[in-house]
């Protein structure tokens, strides 16, 4: 009876999970899950997690919303009711995501061109989106440049092109529309999207990884500066989503995919729609007590990286005893 009814729910399970995918593929594309076995454990639930009509009235802007994790975020916005706008440097595909977008949700999505290292185009990009929608009520830095590269192969222009777009980039969106905001007495949700590196540092990825902890500071202290004027500041740090812009620059022959996900406890890679899921949260009025977050959202492979004692996950259960045994017999110091 009782392994009917589990495999009764295993099946519904099975089917709630399909269904789940299918709506995701629809919205986001691929998922590309990869996974150990105890991702069994954790099924990515890949539909809107808030109720719909939640964005409804309220405008978004995106960066770096024509692609990847951006473009996940824009899907879900979009879906719950905000009209988008996305911006960065590649029009043709903005315009093509926008109105995937939008046919798929009725919600208009608007491409606005802006490279972020640029602080006139942003203010003129700022002005355009004035002109679409008003100013936003939600700002998602989303855009940044990366790759994988000896420090002792950086030229100076690589360094400043990563920390352009990335501390930079961020540092101009939000310092523009931060004042125009504050002229007109608008309140706003900011976010940004860093990386969990931005806490430990990492080698290969040393310029990305001094400009998010950048970012990090910039977020927190705006969210005690400017508290007062309505606005909130939130950080999101993503560990491995798969999407070409990041994980072609950072393991192009895919030789380092294998060893990521072992050491992740929840076995798999994360997945657009459910970052989009939690960036939705955090920018919505749900969310209206919290600023100043950093929110980590990994799987679980930071803490794994960090303990010195997490490869001890190797040791079977007879070695346990043998290990125990040596242990309870040593006395004294
Ligand atoms: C271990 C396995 C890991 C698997 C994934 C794990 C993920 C977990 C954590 C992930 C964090 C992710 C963070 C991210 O930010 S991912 C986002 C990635 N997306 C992008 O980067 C999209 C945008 N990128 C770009 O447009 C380019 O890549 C760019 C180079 C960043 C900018 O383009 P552009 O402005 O056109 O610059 P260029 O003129 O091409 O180059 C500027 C200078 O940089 C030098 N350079 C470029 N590429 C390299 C390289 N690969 N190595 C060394 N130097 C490089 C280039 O030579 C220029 O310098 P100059 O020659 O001195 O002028
Ligand atoms: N995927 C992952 O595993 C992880 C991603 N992240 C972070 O998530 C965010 C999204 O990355 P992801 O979706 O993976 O990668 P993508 O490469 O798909 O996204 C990066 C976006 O930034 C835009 N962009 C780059 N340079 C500029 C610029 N100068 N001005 C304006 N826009 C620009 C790009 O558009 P265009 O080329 O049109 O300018 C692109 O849409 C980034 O902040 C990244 O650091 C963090 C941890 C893990």
């Amino acid at each position: 009876m009782a392994a009917r009814v589990v495999g009764r729910t295993g099946r519904l399970a099975a089917v709630v999970r399909s269904s789940a995918v299918r709506l995701q593929s629809r919205l986001h594309g691929s998922t590309g899950l990869r996974s150990g076995s105890q991702a069994n454990f954790f099924p990515p639930l890949e539909d809107a997690m808030l109720p719909s009509g939640s964005f409804n009235n309220r405008m978004a802007l995106i960066t770096g919303g024509g692609t990847g994790l951006g473009r996940a975020m824009t899907a879900t916005l979009s879906q719950l009711g905000a009209q988008c706008i996305i911006a960065s440097r590649k029009l043709d595909v903005l315009q093509r995501t926008a109105e995937e977008i939008s046919s798929q949700t009725g919600n208009k999505v608007h491409a606005v061109q802006c490279d972020v290292r640029d602080p006139q185009a942003v203010s003129q990009c700022v002005d355009q989106i004035e002109a679409l929608t008003g100013l936003p009520d939600v700002i998602i830095n989303n855009a940044a440049g990366n790759f994988v590269c000896p420090s002792e192969r950086l030229s100076p222009n690589a360094w400043k092109t990563i920390t352009d777009i990335v501390l930079n980039g961020t540092a101009f969106v939000t310092l523009e529309l931060g004042k125009r905001l504050i002229q007109n007495q608008k309140g706003a949700s900011f976010l940004a999207i860093t990386t969990i590196y931005a806490e430990s540092g990492s080698g290969f990825v040393v310029p990305s990884a001094s400009a998010k902890a950048g970012v990090e500071a910039l977020y927190k202290s705006l969210a005690a500066e400017w508290g007062r004027y309505g606005h909130r500041f939130n950080i999101i740090q993503p560990g491995p989503i798969r999407t070409k812009g990041a994980f072609s620059r950072l393991d192009p022959t895919g030789a380092f995919e294998k060893a990521m996900i072992d050491r992740i406890p929840t076995g798999r890679l994360g997945t657009p729609a459910e970052i989009a899921n939690l960036a939705a949260y955090v920018s919505s009025n749900y969310a209206s007590w919290m600023s100043g977050a950093v929110i980590r959202f990994d799987g679980g492979e930071y803490v794994s990286l960090a303990g010195e004692f997490n490869e001890l996950r190797s040791v079977t259960p007879d070695q346990w005893k043998l290990l125990e045994a040596m242990i309870r017999k040593t006395k004294g110091s």
